[in-house]
């Protein structure tokens, strides 16, 4: 079994819609530090699960310096976020999504 990790940073913006009052309703941005897990018993015809570049790019050409809520149809939480890299990344089976030095997500498939 192999497995690769793939760390990136993100910069962009979003507000939440929450049922509650909340800071994060209005307007900001943060420095995600998305780290994505793939994993694979075999490798492709180049030796690898997949490139570290295809990865950073389906990620970043989507979410980096963009507003994040013109971006996906979902409330971007960073619970959302972590769920929607590991739906589009090749055998990617965990994403960890860190808004900031506290505040951390990670989202595993079953
Ligand atoms: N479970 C989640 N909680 C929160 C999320 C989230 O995506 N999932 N997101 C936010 C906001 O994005 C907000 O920007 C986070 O604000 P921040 O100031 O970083 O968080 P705290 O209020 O905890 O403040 P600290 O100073 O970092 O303790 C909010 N919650
Ligand atoms: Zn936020």
């Amino acid at each position: 079994m192999y497995t690769v990790i793939k760390r990136m940073e993100i910069s962009a913006s979003h507000s939440l819609s929450l049922s509650y009052p909340s800071k994060c309703e209005n307007l900001h941005g943060h420095n995600w530090i998305i780290t994505v897990y793939c994993r694979s018993k075999e490798l492709d015809e180049c030796g690898m699960v997949v490139d570290f570049s295809k990865i950073k790019k389906i990620v970043k050409e989507q979410m980096d310096h963009r507003h994040l809520n013109e971006v996906f149809s979902f409330n971007p939480t960073a619970e959302n976020i972590a769920r929607w890299v590991c739906e589009q990344v090749p055998h990617c089976f965990k994403v960890e999504v860190r808004e900031s030095e506290g505040n951390t997500v990670i989202y595993e498939k079953d």
